[in-house]
């Protein structure tokens, strides 16, 4: 059972409380990733998972057992970590039969553990059995590195490397794989394609997999599931649509996608929706809320952008009117950064070739429907 549940973990390092009353309930086979910016305490959730850190209170299970009292190497987790933290002196081969051979050695009598010793030194001596090659053989072809089975890991590319480290994780066939910030020294197009291959090993096998990262965009394209993490709290649980769409903080709307956050007053109600009202602007909502005092957020992506003396129905969108500062084309969308009362809304419109886009110190009219207006 590759389930994984944690149950009101605290972890202070002395004054420092670094983990802060912590829950998660994670399912067998989910993409699960820990997100937040550094220090909120991903690593050391990983951490304490692995068995490499003890919680200063609470409880943790894998599967059905309580870990409290089971060594690292007996939790069954495979790790991948940031630095690849392979044996540069051994081929692709030897780093992924390591942990094979040094299984074995804890099981084999005397005389048999000399020739393992000595495979695990380099040393020819022993042959590697049969399983153990066909094994690593079969991983390898899964991570596309059988070719390169004989080559020094010194040798290989960062792609590679992780690679490598990914393959000597599975074949342990852990119950839960736990990858720390795995691609962060990849280059961006490597990342790209290592999503992927993560991903689709991952569905593949349906393993239950943790993934710590401070990339929103990466847990958002990998994960089933997200758990926001905020100055050692978790902030909030979601799929990716639920964070994006439901953001429960100004700090998770700002964190999970790009958001014009604004600050409001609910000044009354009409037809169902709720008027909030702010600095150079008034919008309806057809959200809910018993705050007075409210964070509005806007997506960048559902503001359209008008002439400013274009006729706008205003019965069925929120109309406001602004000055364009700055227009970005980026190929399939155009960014503008629009001045309304104190604000600097952020506005992606879709680009059509030949479509205009407005110039800098141009008035214009902006619409956003009314169920687009969050109030948090
Ligand atoms: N061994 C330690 N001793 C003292 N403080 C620690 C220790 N390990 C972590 N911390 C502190 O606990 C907090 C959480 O650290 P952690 O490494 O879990 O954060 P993180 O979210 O993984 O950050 P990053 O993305 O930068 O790796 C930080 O304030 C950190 O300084």
């Amino acid at each position: 059972m590759g389930s994984v549940k944690i149950s009101n973990i605290t972890k202070k390092f002395g004054d420092v409380t670094a983990l802060h009353d912590i829950n998660l309930d994670i399912k067998e086979g989910e993409f699960f990733a820990l997100l937040g910016p550094s220090g909120c305490g991903k690593t050391t959730t990983m951490r304490c998972i692995a068995g490499f850190e003890s919680p200063t209170s609470g409880k943790i299970y894998i599967g059905d057992n309580e870990v409290e009292n089971i060594p690292a190497n007996k939790r069954n987790c495979g790790m991948v970590f940031q630095s690849y933290a392979l044996f540069p002196h051994m081929n692709v081969f030897d780093n992924v039969a390591y942990s094979l051979n040094i299984k074995e050695l804890n099981s084999s009598n005397p005389v048999k553990q000399l020739g393992i010793y000595a495979r695990l030194l380099n040393k020819r001596l022993g042959k590697t059995p049969k399983a153990i090659q066909e094994k690593v053989m079969k991983i390898l072809q899964y991570v596309e590195l059988d070719k390169y089975a004989n080559r020094l890991t010194s040798e290989l590319s960062g792609g590679q490397q992780q690679r490598v480290a990914l393959a000597r994780a599975l074949v342990m066939e852990p119950a839960v794989l736990l990858m720390d910030e795995p691609l962060s020294n990849l280059d961006q197009k490597l990342r790209h394609s290592m999503r992927n291959t993560i991903r689709s090993i991952q569905q593949d096998l349906g393993i239950t997999t943790i993934f710590v990262t401070h990339d929103q965009e990466e847990a958002m394209s990998m994960a089933d599931r997200i758990a926001v993490m905020d100055k050692g709290e978790i902030v909030q649980i979601g799929t990716p649509t639920d964070l994006y769409s439901n953001p429960s903080t100004p700090f998770i709307a700002d964190f999970v996608g790009t958001s014009n956050i604004l600050k409001g007053e609910v000044v009354g109600d009409e037809n169902g929706l709720l008027i909030v009202s702010g600095d150079g602007f008034k919008l309806k909502s057809s959200n809910s809320t018993a705050k007075k005092d409210v964070d509005i957020i806007i997506r960048p992506e559902h503001v359209m952008v008008e002439p400013v003396d274009s006729i706008v129905d205003s019965s069925t969108t929120n109309v406001i009117e602004g000055t364009v500062l700055m227009s970005t084309y980026l190929g399939s969308i155009v960014r503008y950064d629009i001045q309304v009362g104190e604000y600097q809304l952020i506005v992606d419109t879709t680009y059509s070739t030949g479509a205009n886009i407005f110039e800098e110190g141009k008035k214009v009219k902006l619409t956003v429907e009314f169920e687009r207006v969050l109030l948090i």
